[in-house]
């Protein structure tokens, strides 16, 4: 039986989400998966991309694909794409699945007519997955600045403030959890695109433990760890100094964790950030949980910028993205690493075959 596809999205336009997905479909890795692979782009501006980085050298040689043209508005119609699959050829890389740009691109340079198409992107894929035609979603980069500018918003109303948050909505969850994954360490989050004045009160009872219950769950399911030893940072400078350097820790974290620690999983009270990223800590478990954004990435991507996968943990799908952003200053120059598409990929297509359900 044929293996479910993957869907990638390029993301935003000018940026380098087509470079990577050609240059790592120039390698044979994704033909290598054995399952088909759908890119979604606009159809014109890969091939325009593809023969930029041809031009350059960048390309070592052309590549195949095949292109569907699915109707998209007023409303994403899959049944093309269930029509469009049939035309797939045994020696094409992938199938681009035409989502069209409003205005004419150019790499490095943001324009926010396009902002819409990187928003189609996100909808598509995620009824892809939702529908069970995709086995999982990989997502290229977006300037979250375009999509904001350009005043697309969440399904809720509120400012679009990435994939993790615009999956969740879509699927209907009350909470996810990003978590960032390399060989050196697995980083999970209480809280993601915040405002640092916004994060103290973010740090609920309810936030802490729900992101312990999903990083719990989903590894043991998705990564299949028994029993995981979690380590989980605090919030203040010394895990609050007994209180003397704020008390979130007291108030907050510990109660939550304790009894967590009582129904006997392995998990620590509130370590001081500074001294938990050690070897020593690292060395015996198996994720750590930050506070927020720049608590725990900045670690994690110095350790493996480029070698590490994003994923959304709690999702009714899998969904893994690259560790990077869209590298405006790259885009076209062929200078950008595919190595996180990649492993993004890699994890995407394991999950995959693991076929557990995750919701
Ligand atoms: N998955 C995502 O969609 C995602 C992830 C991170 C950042 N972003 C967004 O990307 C935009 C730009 O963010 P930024 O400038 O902070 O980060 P960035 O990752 O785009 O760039 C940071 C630095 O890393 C370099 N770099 C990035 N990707 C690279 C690659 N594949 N190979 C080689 N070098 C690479 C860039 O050239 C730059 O010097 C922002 O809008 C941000 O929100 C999106
Ligand atoms: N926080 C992510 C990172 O630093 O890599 C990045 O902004 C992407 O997040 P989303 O996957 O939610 O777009």
């Amino acid at each position: 039986m044929q293996k479910q596809p993957l869907v990638i999205t390029t993301g935003e336009p000018a940026g380098i989400g087509m470079d990577i997905v050609l240059m790592l479909a120039q390698t044979g890795e994704l033909r290598a998966l054995g399952r088909p692979i759908w890119v979604l782009a606009d159809a014109q501006m890969i091939k325009q991309r593809a023969d930029e980085l041809l031009a350059n050298g960048s390309l070592a040689h052309g590549l195949k694909w095949q292109v569907m043209t699915p109707t998209l508005r007023p409303t994403i119609n899959l049944e093309d794409i269930d029509a469009g699959t049939l035309n797939h050829e045994a020696d094409d890389e992938f199938v681009v699945i035409n989502v069209p740009c409003a205005a004419p691109v150019v790499p490095g340079q943001i324009d926010v007519n396009n902002a819409a198409m990187v928003l189609t992107q996100l909808e598509l894929a995620h009824q892809l997955a939702m529908t069970k035609r995709v086995a999982a979603i990989v997502t290229g980069p977006l300037q979250k600045s375009a999509l904001i500018d350009a005043g697309l918003r969440l399904l809720d109303g509120s400012m679009f403030s990435g994939h993790t948050e615009f999956f969740m909505q879509q699927s209907g969850c009350d909470k996810v959890v990003m978590m960032l994954a390399n060989p050196a360490m697995k980083v999970a989050l209480v809280t993601t695109h915040l405002p640092l004045k916004d994060v103290p009160a973010a740090i609920t009872t309810e936030n802490v433990e729900r992101t312990v219950e999903i990083v719990l769950q989903d590894l043991q399911q998705k990564f299949g760890v028994a029993n995981p030893r979690i380590l989980v940072c605090g919030l203040n400078p010394h895990a609050g100094e007994g209180g003397h350097l704020g008390d979130e820790e007291i108030r907050v974290i510990n109660p939550v964790l304790q009894r967590f620690i009582d129904m006997g999983v392995d998990i620590s009270l509130a370590m001081p950030a500074d001294t938990l990223f050690t070897k020593r800590h690292l060395a015996h478990c198996d994720a750590v949980i930050a506070m927020y954004h720049d608590q725990g990435l900045p670690v994690l991507k110095s350790h493996g910028f480029g070698d590490t996968v994003n994923l959304t943990l709690g999702l009714p799908y899998i969904r893994t993205s690259v560790d990077h952003g869209t590298a405006l200053d790259l885009a076209g120059h062929g200078a950008a690493s595919a190595s996180s598409l990649y492993q993004a990929v890699l994890m995407a297509h394991d999950m995959a075959m693991q076929a557990r359900p995750v919701a």
